[in-house]
């Protein structure tokens, strides 16, 4: 059951319905996406055959605004895992209290088998696919796993094309040069940094030092791994589909970085096949061991950021996790029933919706800008994301505080439930 990431979202709810102010009506119905338009996306191939894709979008619920969520390219995408993603979205958007609702896409593909030709053709065929029901006041796409600037930009072309002029304001995560928002590619994981520091203040706990495991070193992972290193945190682990790197003493994040930016591998990395200008030689700590995705998820470390992909905490491995803390990069990494027994180890979670919102933040920054015409310099943006971030942070402590909740992410449910179903009410059923 809580396998499915839908069924999980749904089990989420429901843990926090008996704490939400809000009308069991309405709950039905928050439950139950607007619409999910499936398409089918046959694609030449550079190689000259045609594959035909499957692709989904998801549009949740616009109650509080416009639709607003990422794009994901990856062999696992199912309508289920979009719908959840596109639940998730809502619940976000509402609790960092952005005039948007939730919405998710995705591409059934493995992007690592197509060329780059192959995937401008897939994205502006998907565009295609998607294009009547999205728009600057509609439906915001942006990216999310194996999505980036680059495919924003082919997203933001396709569907100018169609209007007859630019639209640079239907999608979000663009390069500059076509009116991205300085910030938006590291937001996430500025995100994720800055509410690890928020959690070690209110644990009363000190963050230099402490040890930080973190699965999947992607846009999310590296840029959260590479900031809470600068803030003086101690990065012992991180890994990629090939598996973990593991140095008790700490990894070199910045060789690490520019080893994956020129498009190495962590088992390489371990295995002393370092691209991107750094050697071992150089390296502050040069022999990280090789050790599984199992095996980062259960090592005996002060935080845990899972930042790949979801489901990777559940009933058959949470007794073994000994991190005191687990900070959720990704989005819905924690089952129902693994999250329970963390309450029940009062190991303190920053859920997902909370912890990596700045995306989403600066995301919505960026359309702002689009909108102005106007561009703002990275430490409005940067500043901004942290006021934002900073804000749902503490209104969720306070709320779990005061109402004496069981965890963090029951807080956070209460608080989005009961805003996105207040805005049910006051604008009512039509028709
Ligand atoms: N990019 C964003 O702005 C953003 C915003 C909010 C949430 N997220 C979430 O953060 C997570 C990571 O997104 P990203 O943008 O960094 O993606 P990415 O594609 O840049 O990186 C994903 C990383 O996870 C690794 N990975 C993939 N499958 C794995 C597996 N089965 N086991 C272990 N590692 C695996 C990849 O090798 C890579 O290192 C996703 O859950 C995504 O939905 C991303």
């Amino acid at each position: 059951m809580a396998d499915d990431p839908f069924e999980n979202m749904l089990a989420q709810m429901d843990r926090a319905e008996e704490y939400a102010d809000v009308d069991h009506g309405v709950f039905e119905r928050l439950k139950h996406p607007e619409r999910t338009l499936k398409v089918t996306l046959p694609v030449e191939l550079e190689s000259g055959e045609v594959e035909v894709f499957e692709g989904y979008r998801c549009q949740f619920d616009s109650a509080r605004g416009p639709f607003k969520g990422g794009v994901r390219f990856h062999p696992s995408v199912t309508q289920r895992e979009v719908e959840a993603l596109a639940g998730w979205m809502t619940w976000k958007t509402a609790l960092v209290d952005l005039p948007y609702g939730g919405a998710k896409g995705g591409v059934i593909c493995e992007p690592k088998d197509l060329t780059d030709r192959d995937l401008e053709r897939l994205t502006r065929r998907y565009t295609e696919g998607i294009r009547r029901m999205i728009g600057p006041e509609i439906d915001v796409p942006a990216p999310d796993m194996n999505t980036n600037p680059q495919t924003m930009a082919w997203m933001m072309d396709t569907y100018s094309m169609y209007e007859g002029y630019s639209v640079p304001q239907v999608v979000t995560g663009k390069p500059l040069e076509i009116g991205g928002t300085p910030g938006r590619v590291e937001a996430t994981g500025r995100g994720v940094s800055l509410v690890t520091e928020r959690l070690f203040e209110y644990l009363d706990r000190d963050l230099s030092d402490a040890s930080v495991a973190i699965q999947g070193f992607g846009n999310v992972g590296s840029n959260a791994a590479r900031l809470l290193d600068e803030s003086g945190a101690n990065v012992v682990a991180t890994s990629d589909v090939t598996g973990a790197a593991y140095d008790p003493d700490g990894l070199d994040v910045a060789a690490l970085g520019a080893h994956v930016d020129a498009g190495g591998l962590i088992e390489e990395y371990v295995a002393g096949e370092i691209r991107g200008g750094a050697s071992t030689a150089d390296s502050r700590w040069d022999d990280p061991d090789q050790i599984t995705n199992a095996e980062l998820l259960t090592l005996d470390v002060d935080v845990l950021i899972p930042a790949a992909v979801e489901g990777v905490i559940t009933a058959d491995n949470v007794d073994d996790l000994r991190a005191s803390a687990v900070v959720e990069a990704a989005n819905g990494p924690t089952t129902v029933a693994a999250d329970e027994a963390l309450t029940e180890r009062d190991i303190q979670v920053v859920p997902d919706i909370l912890a990596n919102a700045g995306g989403v933040i600066v995301s919505y920054l960026e359309w702002v800008q689009n909108a102005q015409e106007f561009s703002w310099p990275l430490e409005t943006v940067n500043a901004e994301l942290e006021r934002r971030i900073g804000s749902a942070f503490d209104k969720t402590i306070e709320q779990y505080d005061t109402k004496e909740l069981p965890d963090l992410r029951t807080a956070a449910y209460t608080l989005a439930l009961e805003r996105t179903a207040k805005a049910h009410e006051y604008r009512g059923l039509f028709p």
